[in-house]
């Protein structure tokens, strides 16, 4: 559990403003991603979406961010552009590059694009994106290559990180081999082969269980700590927000402003509190269904506390485009 974080275990952590107006919880460190007005429309004939819309974003050494908000919000399409592999159709992405560069990814050119990639993020998605013909030291050893590092320097880095992921005893083994949590792993080990400041993950935990998912997001918070190296998450997952720093709630393209959320005591999810609810031990208890309502009503100590968490959010208009 990172120290720095606004939440407790169990309760929801305050919701934070992206840039500069709301006090960021590294603030006393340097930023290494700067989003400025970042949009982006889809075109398909006459048809336009716009899935992003005019998003500002600051991103602090060693800080885990995560991007909450309903399914088609733009969340994978954020982190897309942020990660350079989507243009946007407007705004700007200042990030520092491993080499202590500061680069404008939103304004350079396409064949800049790989080796800017490569010198500022880490990637990790959901389904792992290994390739089972390898080994788990080969996947990370080829990543290496990408990045510059050949022949036994790239496998001894590879071995490295498999022993930093804590996965040294199943360097040999290949992907099919691997439980889902081990696979995760070996794809962090992976996104680290070229030693960058940012990770970007898309939905890490969505196809582990309990327990692996909260060892993934232990791992990410480690890495951030003792690396210094900033995280952001998009994720429905509400066991991220016990390791983030801020959370930001994407909704419809921008960052939204909500007067206050609620937990859903027997779910865990985050619900806005219009809905069902029941009236428990002195307090108002939100669900995000009739079905979770009733199961708590069954039984309703069981469920608590931590109880209902609702918490104020920074201030934030909303911007669009
Ligand atoms: N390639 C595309 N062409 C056209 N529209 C797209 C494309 N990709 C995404 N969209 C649309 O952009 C919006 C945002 O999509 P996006 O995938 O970024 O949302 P999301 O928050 O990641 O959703 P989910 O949580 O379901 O993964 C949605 O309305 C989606 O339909």
């Amino acid at each position: 559990m990172n120290s720095n974080a606004h939440s407790t275990p169990g309760t929801a952590p305050v919701l934070s403003s992206p840039g500069g107006s709301g006090p960021p919880s590294h603030s006393n460190r340097p930023g290494v991603l700067t989003v400025r007005g970042l949009t982006k429309t889809y075109r398909s004939g006459d048809i336009a979406v716009d899935a992003v819309r005019a998003v500002d974003l600051d991103l602090a050494s060693g800080e885990v961010l995560l991007v909450m908000g309903p399914s088609g919000s733009g969340k994978t399409t954020l982190l897309l552009m942020l990660g350079a592999l989507l243009r946007p159709s407007a705004g700007s992405i200042t990030v520092t590059t491993r080499d202590g560069v500061e680069v404008d990814i939103a304004a350079a050119r396409e064949k800049e694009l790989p080796a800017l990639r490569s010198r500022t993020f880490g990637f990790i998605f959901q389904d792992y994106a290994l390739l089972d013909a390898l080994t788990a030291t080969e996947n990370i050893a080829v990543a290496a290559n990408l990045a510059g590092v050949k022949g036994l320097p790239a496998r001894q880095r590879a071995r490295n990180l498999l022993d930093r992921v804590g996965l040294a005893h199943r360097a040999a083994a290949r992907p099919s081999q691997m439980s889902g949590g081990e696979q995760q792993r070996v794809a962090v080990a992976r996104a680290l082969a070229n030693d960058p400041p940012v990770l970007l993950a898309d939905e890490p935990t969505a196809n582990l269980d309990a327990s692996r998912g909260r060892d993934l997001a232990r791992l990410l918070r480690q890495l951030a700590d003792e690396d210094r190296r900033s995280i952001i998450i998009v994720s429905h997952d509400d066991r991220l927000r016990e390791i983030a720093d801020r959370v930001l709630w994407l909704e419809d393209g921008h960052f939204r402003h909500l007067a206050a959320l609620a937990v859903d005591p027997v779910c865990r999810m985050q619900v806005e509190p219009n809905g069902p609810h029941a009236d428990w031990g002195g307090q108002q208890w939100w669900f995000c269904s009739d079905a979770c309502r009733r199961e708590f009503l069954t039984q309703p100590d069981r469920f608590a506390p931590p109880a209902t968490s609702i918490e104020s959010v920074l201030p934030q208009e909303p911007t669009s485009s």
